[in-house]
C-alpha cells in the first residue's frame, strides 16, 4: 500500500512539476535574453557604462533568478521522478555554478572576469622595429599579421614577446582570485573545484582518461608532421640554430599561439610546385566582402536542407570591426534565448582564415536554430564538444576543392595525387597541428583549479606543458613574472577549452556518416555534403535533440557508436600520414618532453 501510495506522490507532483516547468521557461527566457543583450552592447561596445549594465543584469538579475528557481526546483522529489527527460532538466535547473556565490563574490567574479577580458581585447604593442611611426598595434589584425606574415626574426619575436607582456603579463593576480571564486562556488555546488564541475558536463566517469587515450593515439601522427616542419623551418631559418631536443621556436609556425600553421603552409606544401590553397587571392580578386562570405556560408547550411539565417541575424549581427570604438574582436555566436534574436559578432576581413571562422560561427547559429523550441535547460549542445564539432562540420565540406570550385573560388587545382597532397596537408596544419594545444590548455586549467599548480608555478606548467605536448618553446626566456596563460584568449574570458579537443576528433566520426547518408563514394578527405538533403536530414536530428539526450546516444544514433574514436580522423589523412613516414625516414622525430634548458 506505501509502494502505491508513494508512486501515487511522484505521479502528482510530476505534474505539478511539469506546470512549474512550463512556468519557469517563460520567467526564464525573459532573464536569459536581458542578461544576454547587456552582455552583447558590452562585447560590441567596451564602454564602462556597459559593463556596469552587463554585470548588474548578469549578477543581480540572472544569477539571483538562477538560484531562486533552484531552490524552488529542490521542493520538489524530482531525483525519484520516473519521467527521465523530467527529471534531467530539473538535474540541470538546479545546478547552477557560480550563480550560487552570494551577490558580492559573484559581482566580484564578473568584474575580474570583464576586466581580464577588456585587458586581452584592448592590449597594444609599441615600438615596432623599422618603424617610425610611434604607432601602437592591437593582436587583431596587426600582431596576428606580423605572426601570420613575417620572416624577419626580430619582427616576429617584438610582436610575440610584446603580445604576451601587453596581455598576460597584466594578469596573474586577478585570475588567481577569480580561480578562488569559481573553486568557491563549484564546493558549494558539490564538486571538488571548478575543474570537476567543467568536466561534469561530458556526463563520463572516464571522460579525463579517454581524451588522453585519444592524444595518445594521435600522437605519432603529429610527431611525423612535426618532425615534417621543423626540417622545413630550419631550412627556412638556416642562422637560427633549433635546439638539439627538437623543439621548433614558438614564433615561427604562423599564429601567434602555435596553435594552426596554415600560414606557413607555402614552406612545408608536398608539391611546392602546383598552386597554393589559399583562396584568399581569389576571395580578393572576386571582390567577396564580409556579406559575401556570409551569405555564401548560410547558402552551403540551405544547400542541406537546414534552416536559414533569420532577419534578426542579418540586422543585428557585427560582421566587421567597428571603426568609432572598442569591441571584443574574438569571434562569437550568441544565442539570444528568444527563439528569434541570433547573432555573430567578428571582425572580419577576407582572407580563407575568416572564410572558415565565418562557417564556424554559422555552424553554432544553426544548431541554436536547430534546438531553439526545446526548454531552455536543453538549449545547448548534447556536450560542449558537440556544439564546437557541429560548427566544425561545414569546413570538413567547404575546404574540398569539389565545393570550392562549385563556387568558384578554386580555379587551378591540379587534381592529382600530389594536388591530393597538398590539400591534406593544409587540412593537417589546421586540423592536427591544433590537437595537442586543443588538449593541453584544460590540462593546465584543471591542475590550476584542483591546487595542483600553485600560483608561483602558474608560467612554469604552462611551458612544461607547451614543451611537451606541442614540441615547442619560448623563442624569449620566460619567468614566473609572465603569465602567458592569460596571452590566449580562452584563459581571461574563462571559456573551457577541452571543447576543441573533443570537436577536432569527433568532427571526422560525424564527416564520415554525413558522407555515407550523402551517398559518398570519393575518399573521405575529397567528400563535401553541400547540397545533400539526406546527410541535412542526419545533421538536423542530431541538433534539434540539444542537450535533452546524453551524447553516447546522440553518437550512437549518427555513427553507430557510442565512444569518441579516432580511427575517422586517421582515415581521413591516411594518405599524408604514409607520406609524412616516408619524407621522414631516417630522420629525427620527437622532441624532449622538457623544455630546451634556458628557456625558462
Ligand atoms: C557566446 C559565445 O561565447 N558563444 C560561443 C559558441 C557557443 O558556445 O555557443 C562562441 O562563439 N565562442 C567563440 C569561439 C571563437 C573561435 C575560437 O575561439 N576558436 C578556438 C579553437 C578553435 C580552433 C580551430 C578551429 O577550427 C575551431 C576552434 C581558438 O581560436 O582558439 C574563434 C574562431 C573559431 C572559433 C567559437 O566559436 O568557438
Ligand atoms: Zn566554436
Amino acid at each position: 500500500l506505501f509502494f502505491v501510495a508513494e508512486s501515487a506522490i511522484i505521479q502528482i507532483s510530476e505534474a505539478e512539476a511539469k506546470k512549474w516547468l512550463n512556468k519557469y521557461n517563460v520567467d526564464a527566457e525573459k532573464y536569459f535574453f536581458e542578461a544576454t543583450e547587456a552582455d552583447w552592447n558590452y562585447n560590441t561596445n567596451l564602454t564602462d557604462y556597459n559593463l556596469a549594465i552587463s554585470v548588474s543584469l548578469f549578477s543581480n538579475d540572472l544569477a539571483n533568478f538562477t538560484e531562486t528557481k533552484a531552490k524552488e526546483a529542490n521542493k520538489f522529489a524530482w531525483k525519484n521522478f520516473t519521467d527521465e527527460l523530467l527529471k534531467r532538466e530539473f538535474s540541470k535547473i538546479t545546478d547552477i555554478g557560480p550563480a550560487s556565490l552570494s551577490d558580492k563574490d559573484f559581482q566580484r567574479m564578473s568584474t575580474l572576469n570583464s576586466d581580464m577580458t577588456k585587458i586581452y581585447s584592448t592590449a597594444k604593442v609599441c615600438n615596432k622595429p623599422n618603424d617610425s611611426s610611434g604607432k601602437c598595434y592591437p593582436l587583431d589584425p596587426d600582431l596576428s599579421g606580423v605572426i601570420a606574415k613575417s620572416n624577419d626574426l626580430d619582427e616576429l619575436t617584438w610582436a610575440w614577446k610584446g603580445w604576451r607582456d601587453a596581455s598576460g603579463k597584466l594578469m596573474p593576480d586577478m585570475y588567481e582570485e577569480f580561480v578562488s571564486l569559481l573553486n568557491k562556488a563549484a564546493k558549494i555546488n558539490g564538486y571538488e573545484d571548478n575543474g570537476d564541475y567543467w568536466r561534469s558536463w561530458y556526463e563520463s566517469p572516464t571522460f579525463r582518461k579517454d581524451c588522453e587515450d585519444l592524444w595518445l593515439e594521435i600522437k605519432p601522427f603529429y610527431e611525423q608532421l612535426h618532425a615534417y616542419v621543423r626540417r622545413k623551418l630550419q631550412q627556412k631559418y638556416p642562422k637560427l640554430s633549433f635546439p638539439k631536443d627538437g623543439h621548433i621556436p614558438a614564433h615561427l609556425l604562423g599564429n601567434m599561439w602555435a596553435q594552426a600553421w596554415n600560414n606557413i603552409e607555402y614552406m612545408v606544401r608536398p608539391a611546392p610546385d602546383l598552386p597554393s590553397m589559399d583562396i584568399t587571392d581569389e576571395l580578393v580578386k572576386q571582390n567577396y566582402t564580409a556579406l559575401k562570405i556570409f551569405q555564401l556560408s548560410d547558402q552551403f547550411f540551405k544547400s542541406l536542407g537546414l534552416i536559414p539565417m533569420p532577419e534578426p541575424f542579418w540586422q543585428k549581427s557585427m560582421i566587421v570591426k567597428p571603426a568609432d570604438r572598442d569591441v571584443v574582436c574574438h569571434a562569437s555566436a550568441w544565442d539570444f534565448y528568444n527563439r528569434k534574436d541570433f547573432r555573430i559578432k567578428q571582425c572580419t576581413t577576407v582572407n580563407m582564415g575568416w572564410f572558415m571562422t565565418t562557417h564556424h560561427e554559422m555552424g553554432h547559429i544553426e544548431y541554436y536554430l536547430q534546438y531553439k523550441e526545446q526548454p531552455i535547460n536543453f538549449r545547448s549542445g548534447a556536450n560542449p564538444g558537440f556544439h564546437e564539432a557541429i560548427a566544425d562540420i561545414a569546413s570538413l565540406s567547404v575546404a574540398t576543392p569539389e565545393y570550392l570550385k562549385s563556387v568558384g573560388l578554386l580555379p587551378n587545382f591540379v587534381d592529382n595525387p600530389s594536388g591530393d597532397l597538398n590539400f591534406l596537408m593544409n587540412q593537417a596544419l589546421s586540423k592536427v597541428a591544433f590537437l595537442p594545444f586543443g588538449y593541453m590548455i584544460d590540462q593546465w586549467r584543471w591542475d590550476v583549479f584542483s591546487g595542483q599548480t600553485p600560483r608561483s608555478q602558474y608560467n612554469s606548467k604552462w611551458w612544461q606543458n607547451r614543451c611537451k605536448y606541442q614540441g615547442i618553446y619560448p623563442p624569449v626566456k620566460r619567468s614566473e613574472f609572465d603569465f602567458d596563460a592569460g596571452s590566449k584568449f580562452h584563459v581571461p574570458n574563462n571559456t573551457p577549452y577541452i571543447r576543441y579537443f573533443v570537436a577536432h576528433i569527433i568532427q571526422y566520426q560525424f564527416q564520415e556518416a554525413l558522407c555515407k547518408a550523402a551517398g559518398n563514394t570519393r575518399p573521405l578527405h575529397r567528400c563535401n555534403v553541400a547540397g545533400s538533403k539526406e546527410a541535412g536530414k542526419k545533421l538536423s536530428e542530431l541538433m534539434t535533440s540539444g542537450a535533452s539526450i546524453p551524447w553516447p546516444k546522440v553518437l550512437q544514433k549518427l555513427t553507430g557508436t557510442d565512444k569518441m574514436s579516432a580511427k575517422p580522423l586517421m582515415a581521413y589523412f591516411k594518405p599524408l600520414i604514409d607520406w609524412l613516414k616516408k619524407e621522414n625516414q631516417g630522420q629525427k622525430v620527437g622532441w624532449d618532453e622538457k623544455c630546451p634548458p634556458g628557456s625558462l
